[in-house]
């Protein structure tokens, strides 16, 4: 596997290593002995999978306290996929890398806990997953609205299709510092 760092310590672009035959192909998308020579030691305790029409665009989303770190990836169709530095703490904060993940591509991007996530489908269809450092926390789950300014986030498309939730998620000037994650170097 190759992993590429980015301008964000703590957000790796990985690239598996795809095993091709007449069959079709193979590909490791987490193993923790790899990870770790990598850098990345983790273990993950959850794995979910969304699927989504075109246009569709989930997040901002954080988990504070008990925050997440994610390894996503796209199995078909592709996503423009942003994770946000929104530690106010951070050397880094209010930065934020966008990656294009899809099915072709096999393109996995870990995420440290902290950072906010989220992605829009450009394609039909895109089917994510992702695996989470930590258990899903609905008292810790929350938001920040997709086109707050603060981030200049370059979303490829301008009316998506967001949840309830999403519509009505906050800036990030609304939020309690007590509800922003903390920098730990
Ligand atoms: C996240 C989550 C949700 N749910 C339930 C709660 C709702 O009844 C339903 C849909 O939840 P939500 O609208 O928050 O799902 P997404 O908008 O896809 O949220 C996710 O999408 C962005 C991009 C992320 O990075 C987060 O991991 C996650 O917030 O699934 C669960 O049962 N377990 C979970 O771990």
């Amino acid at each position: 596997m190759k992993c590429i760092a980015t301008e964000l310590p703590g957000v790796v672009i990985i690239e598996p290593t795809v095993h091709g035959d007449e069959r079709g192909f193979f590909y490791e998308s987490f193993n923790q002995a790899r990870f770790a020579a990598a850098g990345i030691d983790t273990t993950f305790v959850q794995t979910n999978v969304s699927r989504s029409q075109r246009g569709v665009l989930r997040g901002l989303h954080y988990q504070w306290p008990n925050p997440q770190g994610k390894l996503v990836s796209v199995l078909d169709g592709e996503v423009y996929d942003v994770a946000v530095d929104i530690r106010p703490d951070s050397p880094t904060f209010s930065k934020s890398v966008a990656v294009m993940l899809s099915g072709e591509n096999k393109r996995h991007l870990w995420i440290a806990p902290g950072f906010a996530h989220g992605f829009c489908v450009v394609s039909e269809q895109a089917t994510f997953t992702y695996q989470c450092t930590s258990l899903y926390d609905p008292a810790a789950d929350a938001a920040i609205r997709w086109n707050d300014a603060r981030f200049a986030l370059d979303w490829p498309i301008s009316d998506p299709q967001l949840s309830q939730k999403d519509r009505k998620a906050p800036f990030f000037d609304e939020v309690p510092r007590e509800r922003l994650p903390d920098y730990v170097p």
